[in-house]
């Protein structure tokens, strides 16, 4: 029996759809999102019937029949912290995705959209591995004083989606493999993936990790302190200075890594020194996890747009490479690990879990 999944994943200046017959793509598309159609908006959640409506519009034009679809994945947002899996949407959900008890961020749409349009054809919805997967391990949740923990916020959609390539491709079963996933996008985030749980990673969102194209990582805290209470910046300015005005871009103006290879490569000796930053704070990132995993790393595993660059893999081959083999899979591809997950459920080979 195959199965029809549409799968949605809303993004902050688009919406990416695809449909899917089991994992053979039928037809996808981005539906752009300018910013003046944008600012009508005051919350995230005020889009979710217009962004609907974009995606039932965009299956109308590719004269595509909803009644043959079998279910719906959305990527999922800023719930409370669960394991990873697929996860039924359940009116709970709905409601935290609506709220954003961790925040707000446009991947908390596809949860509510997915629900909606799975409710009208009277066929089920899904999320699958939302950015709060959770599965870090007891030790790795002190942040240094009581009032303080660190938390698990990361590309988990696609850094499992990677694991679990690797894993089949090996004829291995993830759940017997350490891997370290390193996702290097717009944000980064790098994570230990112990037998199927990934135990230590960042909150890649919110200044933790490495720095990124557009986010700073961790910052140094007193001094971080002293600019907080300098009366010079408001909370807002500060925030923009973790994510979105952080990282590669404030230091250079760009969050493009493609021009800023190029521009190193012609000899722009303070952009070189920046990128070579960046390459080091990954580097040190996964020997980080390597000594999470004592050392037994099966595999390292590079992923992201970023990974498309020869220059970054070189530089981090050359860092980590003796700590593991490395496998490169360039890219991300979020809307096929949006209907894995849905098929997973449908197959019968694993249960949707209940959030
Ligand atoms: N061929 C390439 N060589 C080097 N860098 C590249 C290449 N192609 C894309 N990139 C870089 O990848 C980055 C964007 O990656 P990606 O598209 O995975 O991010 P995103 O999906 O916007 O964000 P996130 O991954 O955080 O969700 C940009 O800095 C871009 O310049
Ligand atoms: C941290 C995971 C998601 C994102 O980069 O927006």
């Amino acid at each position: 029996m195959s199965y029809r999944i549409l799968v949605v994943n809303p993004g902050s200046t688009s919406t990416k759809i695809g449909v899917y017959e089991d994992e053979n793509l039928l037809f996808d598309k981005t539906l752009r999102h300018s910013a003046e159609e944008l600012e009508k908006f005051d919350s995230i959640p005020a889009q979710k019937d217009w962004r609907r409506k974009l995606v039932m519009k965009a299956l109308e034009d590719q004269g595509f029949d909803v009644k043959t679809l079998s279910a719906v994945s959305g990527r999922g947002g800023l719930l409370a912290p669960i394991r990873g899996g697929t996860y039924a949407v359940s009116d709970r959900l709905v409601r935290d995705c609506t709220v954003g008890v961790q925040g707000q961020h446009a991947s908390n749409l596809g949860g509510i959209i997915a629900r909606e349009i799975g409710d009208r054809l009277g066929i089920p919805s899904f999320i699958v591995d939302p950015v709060v997967v959770d599965e870090l391990s007891d030790v790795a949740r002190y942040a240094g004083h009581p009032l303080f923990h660190r938390t698990s916020i990361f590309h988990a959609l696609n850094q499992k989606a990677v694991a679990k390539r690797y894993a089949k491709e090996h004829g291995r079963k993830y759940e017997d493999l350490n891997l370290i996933v390193c996702h290097m996008g717009g944000g980064c985030s790098i994570g230990a993936h112990v037998h199927g749980s990934v135990v230590d990673t960042q909150n890649a969102l919110d200044g933790d990790g490495p720095f990124s194209p557009e986010r700073s990582g961790s910052l140094p805290t007193g001094q971080l302190v002293s600019l907080c209470f300098s009366g010079k910046y408001t909370a807002g300015e500060v925030r923009k200075m973790l994510a979105g005005h952080g990282g590669l871009v404030a230091y250079t103006g760009s969050n493009d890594m493609r021009d800023l290879l190029k521009a190193a490569a012609e000899g722009d000796k303070e952009i070189a020194a920046t990128v070579d930053a960046f390459h080091y704070q990954i580097g040190k990132e996964v020997g980080a996890m390597a000594a999470v995993m004592k050392g037994k790393v099966d595999q390292i595993i590079l992923t992201g747009g970023i990974a498309y660059g020869q220059e970054t893999v070189d530089a981090i081959t050359d860092m980590v490479g003796w700590i593991a083999p490395i496998t490169v899979y360039p890219g991300e591809d979020e809307l096929l690990a949006l209907a894995q997950g849905a098929l997973r459920v449908l197959n019968g080979e694993e249960p949707a879990r209940v959030y």
